[in-house]
């Protein structure tokens, strides 16, 4: 009987945001220590792997860790963080806004274009408040 799994590695970065939108204390800038958890749907090949872990580690290091990590992270319409601090520090540019579901969606399309069959993604913004990206 073919068995359907999902297996799954959690991270850690840092970065600073704001919430342009955001009418409370979230429109400045602030930091977090975000754990992020990525699930990986398949069925295990021979051996008993659906993927290497090792693997899974090295593609998302690549594509989200090693970019977000001690970063500044700016969404492109925000002027006035884009004045302040593009160019500066370690600027990563966004097309959104930098909410936890947004951020959900952008590690999902990039670990795809990496071939990966993601089931979910889990983003940790605070100890207490998370976004889940079921696919
Ligand atoms: N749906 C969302 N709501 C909020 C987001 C988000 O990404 N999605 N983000 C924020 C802020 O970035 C904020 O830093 C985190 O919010 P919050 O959980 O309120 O943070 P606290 O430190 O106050 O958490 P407590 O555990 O309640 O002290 C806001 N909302």
């Amino acid at each position: 009987m073919t068995q359907l799994f999902e297996i799954s590695k959690t991270f850690h970065f840092d970065m600073t945001h704001r919430l342009s939108f955001h009418q409370g204390k979230c429109r400045h800038l602030h930091g977090h220590t975000y754990t992020l958890e990525v699930y990986v749907r398949g069925v295990p090949d021979k051996h008993g792997f659906v993927m290497d872990f090792g693997d899974l580690k090295h593609i998302v290091k690549e594509e989200i860790v090693d970019i977000l990590d001690h970063s500044v992270a700016i969404y492109e319409k925000d002027v006035t963080l884009v004045d302040a601090l593009s160019g500066k520090f370690r600027a990563v540019m966004l097309p959104f806004e930098t909410t936890a579901e947004n951020l959900c969606a952008w590690i999902a399309r990039r670990l795809q274009a990496r071939n990966l069959d993601i089931s979910k993604i889990i983003l940790w913004e605070t100890p207490t408040s998370k976004a889940v990206l079921t696919l």
